[in-house]
């Protein structure tokens, strides 16, 4: 059966395409083994599994390797239909326009989430990519109003595909806040997104895998600069 096999996901805690993996696997109730992975020395079992990227998420499903947390988390819901609520709208037209927000996220708020906290140089670069992502998340409150009707998510009354994808940057996010000192997701310029971000937060599926202490994150900074700054030697 296409189920079977055990499962075991290598991350990085404050990854936030782990943890929109960790997430699906919640929401789907099945166990895995999670292993943590250090970037600044890969394992072996990383490298061999996804040798492209060399990236976390890699999910092994009976030993075989599915790499790219989005084609993870789809990988995950075709396999285990049955299992939880679909993480996909089953509508080929609500499916696509999901599939096209979630890109829009890794591409808008992704590149705005690295320039904000690994790239910047200076505190006017880090200015500006908060500005991307304050645009980047006002653009995507006018997709909450449209894909979730009125209801508690993108996906509707449950977590769907975009909720996970940006629901992974939310650790981050929170650290981001006390760098700048107010909220990146502002409840005057994004009320629906705030109202989302708790009701994500307080999920069960997201609780323990979402990151929510921002102090522990921002010391968990340099860690994440240090292999940055060994990848580009
Ligand atoms: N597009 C990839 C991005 C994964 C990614 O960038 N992962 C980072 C951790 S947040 C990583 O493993 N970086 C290691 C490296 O690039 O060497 C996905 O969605 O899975």
């Amino acid at each position: 059966m296409a189920g079977d096999g055990e499962l075991k996901l290598l991350g990085v805690w404050t990854s936030p395409f782990v943890i929109r993996v960790r997430v699906v696997l919640n929401l789907k109730s099945l166990p895995y083994e999670y292993v943590e992975e250090s970037l600044g020395s890969k394992s072996a079992l990383l490298l061999g599994s996804n040798p492209v990227h060399q990236s976390v998420p890699v999910l092994l499903h009976g030993g075989r390797p599915v790499n790219e947390s989005q084609v993870i988390v789809q990988y995950i819901d075709e396999v285990w239909a049955g299992a939880g609520p679909s993480v996909l709208p089953a509508d080929p037209y609500e499916r696509a326009t999901a599939r096209f927000w979630a890109a829009y996220v890794d591409d808008k708020v992704g590149s705005a989430w690295t320039g904000m906290l690994f790239s910047c140089k200076t505190e006017e670069e880090r200015a500006e990519a908060v500005s991307r992502a304050v645009a980047a998340l006002e653009t995507l409150e006018g997709a909450f109003a449209e894909c979730s009707k009125g209801k508690a998510f993108f996906g509707g009354d449950a977590i769907g595909f975009v909720d996970v994808v940006l629901g992974g940057y939310l650790g981050w996010f929170g650290a981001i806040d006390k760098i700048i000192g107010r909220r990146l997701i502002d409840p005057a310029r994004t009320p629906l997104l705030a109202r989302w971000e708790e009701r994500f937060r307080a999920a069960d599926a997201a609780k323990g895998v979402v990151p929510d202490d921002a102090d522990k994150m921002l010391e968990f900074l340099p860690t994440v600069l240090a292999w940055i700054a060994g990848k580009a030697k």
